[in-house]
């Protein structure tokens, strides 16, 4: 096998809620982002990847792994670098601290090895100089990348990432970029984001998922491409296209069927994964 996640025919129910069945999902190299709708089922497929939660049927590999297996679980926790969407950290923990205290559960018991560890993921993500700053004190997207930085404790070669840039300004979003696109050099990066702008600047491959169905796999480009020929200005509000809405300039951007004036417009990653969701993405619904 060559990719380092490899998903069959898995299924996931919350009692008579499903989420998923028959799934299939082959992950290698790289930066994939995994976009959806709110309630698709994202955060538990990750969850499931991270061996938090057991699928009820199906089978996983992870780097070689099957986490049904006990002993091949424990193993696989070491290897996987996991951050929730709400990643707990303790506020009156300094960074240092936080990071320490992950690597311990991460059974990184030798004192000296751990107290190398922790410098080196805090110096990865740009957070050696807030060591001994508490976790109360950190601003947010320090905060996120502490987060990071636990994740990589070990160098694991899988990390999930649960909405990482939530809450993130600009500025911290692009620095947030940056580290990903150097995570993703060797490892297998899966980015849960509703962010259409991070996908198209950062990822390899792009998942969209809806109602727990793979609906658009391949590249960002590939996913710009195929709202190709369905995006438009027009100067009238439109009365039937699948998406619009008004932009600056007075006109409105109209994702789906030519408006009677209508002028082409270059599709965006956005554009592309508007074409994918149901009516529930219809503007005005
Ligand atoms: N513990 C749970 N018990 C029951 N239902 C749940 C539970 N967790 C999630 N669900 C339901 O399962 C579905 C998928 O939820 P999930 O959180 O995986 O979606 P998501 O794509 O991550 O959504 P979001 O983008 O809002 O985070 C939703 O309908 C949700 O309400």
């Amino acid at each position: 096998m060559n990719a380092n996640v490899e998903v069959r025919e898995l299924c996931k129910r919350y009692g008579s809620k499903k989420v998923f069945e028959g799934l299939d999902l082959e992950l290698g190299e790289g930066v994939i982002g995994l976009l959806g709708p709110n309630g698709a089922g994202k955060t538990t497929l990750l969850r499931c990847l991270a061996t938090a939660l057991t699928p009820d049927s199906g089978r996983t590999e992870i780097l070689g792994l099957d986490p049904t297996h006990w002993s091949q679980r424990t193993e696989l926790r070491k290897l996987i670098g996991y951050l929730p969407q709400n990643p707990g950290l303790y506020p009156h923990f300094t960074a240092a601290a936080m990071v320490d205290y992950i690597a311990r559960l991460k059974e990184v018991t030798d004192r000296r090895i751990r107290k190398g560890e922790v410098q080196r993921v805090l110096a990865e993500v740009d957070l050696a100089e807030a060591a001994g700053t508490r976790v109360r004190k950190l601003s947010g997207g320090m905060r996120q990348r502490l987060g990071i930085a636990q994740t990589l404790i070990g160098d694991p070669k899988f990390l999930i990432l649960d909405e990482p840039t939530v809450g993130l300004d600009p500025e911290q979003r692009m620095r947030f970029r940056t580290l990903t696109s150097r995570l993703g050099q060797g490892r297998t990066v899966l980015l849960s984001t509703h962010q259409t702008e991070d996908i198209a600047a950062l990822c390899d491959r792009v998942i969209v998922f809806s109602e727990g169905k793979v609906v658009f796999d391949g590249t960002a480009p590939e996913l710009a491409d195929a709202a190709s020929g369905r995006v438009w200005a027009s100067g009238t509000q439109p009365a039937a296209a699948q998406v619009f809405w008004r932009t600056a300039d007075g006109r409105y951007r109209v994702v789906g069927e030519r408006p009677p004036d209508g002028t082409p417009v270059a599709p965006t990653v956005e554009d592309g994964y508007l074409q994918f969701l149901g009516a529930g993405a219809r503007a005005g619904a």
